[in-house]
C-alpha cells in the first residue's frame, strides 16, 4: 500500500495551516516536515513552535525529519510538539541505538534516515528496533533536487536485509519524486514517499498530484 508524504518545505509558508489542510483533503497519508539546522545541513527551516502550530489543522500523523546535529537535545520537544515519527540522522547519531530508543520511550515512532552517501550497513543492527526507515534520494538541504537513481540499489539493498531477519518495516524514500520517478523506487521495496515540489508545484493541484502518484508506483 503506497503512502504519500506531502513536505510541506515546498508549501507556501506564509499560508502554512491552509497548505496543510489542503494536502490532508487532497488525500496525503502523512505531513512530512523538514527540520533543518544550518549546521548538519546548509539550510535553516522550522522548529518545535511550527510543528506544534502544524498539529492543530490535520489529524494526519507528523512525519518530523530532524536534519541536525545533536538530535537527543531536541526529540523531547518534537514529541511534545506533536510528531507522530521522529527521524533521526544515522550520520549523526554517535549512539544511534540510544537515540532510537529514547524516540520509543517518548511513545513515538521511530525512523533511522540514510544520506545518499550512507551505506545500509550503518543501520544494520538497528533493523529490528525502527518503525521506518528513509533512504534520501538526494543530498537534504533542499526541495526540488533530481533524484539519485542510486538510492534504488540502497532500497532493494534494505529490502532485502529486512526480508532475510523477516522484519516488514517501511521503506520511505525522499527526493526527486514525482510520478515520473516513483516507479523504480517502488519496484524496489519503497513504500512511502516522500514528495514536496512534486505535490505543492504540481499544474494541476495537490490531489491530482498524489493520484498521479499512486498510479504511476503500480505496486
Ligand atoms: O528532506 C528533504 C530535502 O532535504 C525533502 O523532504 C525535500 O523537501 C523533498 O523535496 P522534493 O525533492 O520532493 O522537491
Amino acid at each position: 500500500m503506497v503512502k504519500i508524504c506531502p513536505s510541506i518545505l515546498s508549501a507556501d509558508f506564509a499560508r502554512l495551516g491552509e497548505e496543510v489542510k489542503a494536502v490532508s483533503r487532497a488525500g496525503a497519508d502523512y505531513i512530512h516536515v523538514d527540520v533543518m539546522d544550518g549546521h548538519f545541513v546548509p539550510n535553516l527551516t522550522l522548529g518545535p513552535p511550527i510543528v506544534k502550530a502544524v498539529r492543530q489543522v490535520t489529524d494526519l500523523p507528523l512525519d518530523v525529519h530532524l536534519m541536525i546535529d545533536n538530535p537527543d537535545e531536541y526529540l523531547e520537544d518534537y514529541a511534545k510538539a506533536g510528531a507522530d515519527f521522529i527521524g533521526v540522522h544515522a550520520e549523526v547519531c554517535t549512539h544511534l541505538h540510544r537515540s532510537l530508543g529514547r524516540i520509543k520511550e517518548l511513545g513515538k515512532k521511530s525512523c533511522v534516515v540514510l544520506n545518499p552517501a550512507t551505506s545500509p550497513a550503518a543501520i544494520e543492527y538497528v533493523l529490528d528496533m525502527v518503525d521506518m526507515i528513509l533512504v534520501m534520494s538526494v543530498n537534504p538541504g533542499f526541495g526540488g533536487q533530481k533524484f539519485i537513481p542510486s538510492s534504488i540499489a540502497k532500497i532493494k539493498a534494505i529490502k532485502e536485509m529486512l526480508d532475510a531477519r523477516s522484519l516488514s518495516v517501511p521503506i520511505q524514500v525522499d527526493g526527486g519524486i514525482t510520478a515520473e520517478t516513483i516507479k523504480d523506487p517502488a519496484l524496489a521495496g519503497a513504500t512511502v514517499f516522500v514528495s514536496g515540489t512534486g505535490v505543492f508545484g504540481h499544474k494541476d493541484g495537490y490531489q491530482a498530484a498524489m493520484e498521479e502518484m499512486r498510479n504511476a508506483a503500480g505496486v
